[in-house]
């Protein structure tokens, strides 16, 4: 809950404040873009910051730029808006995001939806890893023991690192497979096997290094979006206007329930657009601060030169509930991106949920895909009712790299009341 503690010492000291001996934390959302900077900037990732993750040699675990630029370049062509507008998305979403990710950087279905909770053991490694994560920040040395003790005894242990363990295993196993085998030329290869195939360059083909490519895929593209899913279907059925005003608008492009448009059709919505931007902006996304280090510029903020090597941090959650660029900012109103637009404001400079500049997140558009298809299909397919949930089962109260209520995951149930079929 140390995020708490920033902002009380923030409303203390001021917008800037030292947080740990190496560390400066800025709680201004209009110096964002001066830390999470464009390439154009040279910004380097402390090293002790991603080590907990054990995804080394991965894009986002580099640390200097030139090492980060090499091997994002290797995984962001299959991430483009071109790329994402050509896969297949279905049904509900608790455990889809998983199933979707793993489809698309695998080539295989994980299977939560076929489980009645969704809640397979797939999801639970990702969940575990993230409710470690701040033990593992001061002891990363607690990956390499659960990489070498058997299975069985990590089940005895703790079964969320089992679950941790055994999914990277598999996971690696597939790759190795990847490497093996002569890669076809399908046009619907995942994007792993295209990774692995002769244009992935000598120096960079080991095997751990490019399942950690994937895993970080996994990672990444798992909790966040599926949190996003989740706060979106909880305003939309908390508040009946919404809901009817959506669907009046997806009527235009979705003539009976079972219609499916494309993301690029549905982007066209003004109102879908709108809360989809309003989901992204109250569930936060990443709830760590993740700092950056400008190794040879000195930065300045007002009167305050930070030394060139500082690590230096913003956290997105206070620029996204920034009341002064998103008034009222703990109320979901989708309608505050329609009022901007119309007087020619440009409230997207401070979407900096998917993070800004040079590290900005590789399944942006993945993510979006997935909202805009999921979305639609929820509130055009059915009706339901919130059932045993209120703000507290998803309000922010921990930061495990992703937002979590005071207890548990965040949690939204819901009945249905009736499956649309005009
Ligand atoms: C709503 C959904 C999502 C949110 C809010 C989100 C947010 C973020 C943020 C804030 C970062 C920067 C992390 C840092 O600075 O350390 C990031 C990076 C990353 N994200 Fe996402 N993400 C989402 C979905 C996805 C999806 C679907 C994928 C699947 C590929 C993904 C994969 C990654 C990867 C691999 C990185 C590291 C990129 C690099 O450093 O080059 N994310 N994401």
């Amino acid at each position: 809950m140390f995020i708490w503690e920033m902002e009380r010492l923030h409303e203390i000291y001021g917008l800037i404040i030292r947080i740990t001996p190496f560390e400066v934390h800025i709680k201004d959302s209009s110096y964002y873009d001066e830390i999470y900077a464009s390439s154009k900037r040279r910004r380097e990732k402390a090293a002790e910051l991603v080590a907990r993750f054990d995804l080394e040699g991965s894009g986002f675990s580099s640390v200097s730029p030139e090492d980060h630029r090499k091997r994002r370049s290797q995984v962001e062509k299959h991430f483009s808006k071109q790329a994402v507008s050509n896969i297949d998305l279905d049904a509900g979403f608790a455990g889809l995001t998983s199933d979707v990710i793993h489809k698309y950087a695998y080539g295989f279905n994980s299977g939560n939806l076929d489980h009645d909770d969704f809640n397979t053991s797939v999801r639970d490694g990702i969940i575990g890893l993230f409710k470690f994560s701040h033990v593992l920040f001061f002891f990363p040395v607690l990956q390499t023991i659960m990489n070498v003790l058997p299975l069985w005894l990590l089940q005895k242990l703790d079964p969320f690192v089992h679950a941790l363990v055994s999914q990277k295993l598999d996971l690696l196993r597939r790759t190795e497979e990847f490497l093996q085998s002569k890669s076809t030329s399908s046009k619907t290869r995942p994007v792993m096997e295209i990774m692995c195939g002769p244009s992935m360059p000598e120096d960079m083909r080991s095997t751990v290094r490019l399942n950690n490519e994937g895993f970080a895929m996994v990672i990444g593209g798992t909790e966040t979006t599926a949190r996003s899913m989740v706060i979106a279907a909880f305003h939309i059925l908390k508040n009946e206007s919404i809901k009817a005003k959506l669907r009046e608008e997806l009527w235009t492009v979705m003539l009976t329930p079972e219609s499916r448009p494309t993301w690029r059709k549905l982007e066209q919505l003004p109102y879908l657009s709108a809360v989809v931007w309003e989901t992204l902006r109250v569930s936060t996304g990443i709830a760590s601060r993740s700092a950056r280090v400008a190794p040879k510029e000195a930065l300045v903020y007002k009167n305050h030169t930070i030394p060139a090597g500082t690590r230096v941090s913003e956290t997105n959650y206070f620029v996204l509930t920034d009341p002064e660029i998103f008034p009222d900012p703990h109320t979901f109103d989708p309608d505050r991106w329609l009022r901007a637009a119309a007087k020619g404001e440009h409230l997207d400079r401070y979407m900096v949920n998917f993070s800004k500049g040079s590290r900005i997140c590789v399944g942006m558009n993945l993510a979006y895909a997935e909202l805009f298809l999921v979305l639609a299909a929820f509130v055009r397919r059915f009706d339901m009712e919130l059932f045993e949930t209120s703000e507290k089962d998803i309000a922010f109260a921990r930061d495990f790299g992703t937002p979590y209520p005071d207890e548990g995951n965040a949690r939204v149930r819901a009945m249905v009341t009736k499956v649309i079929d005009v």
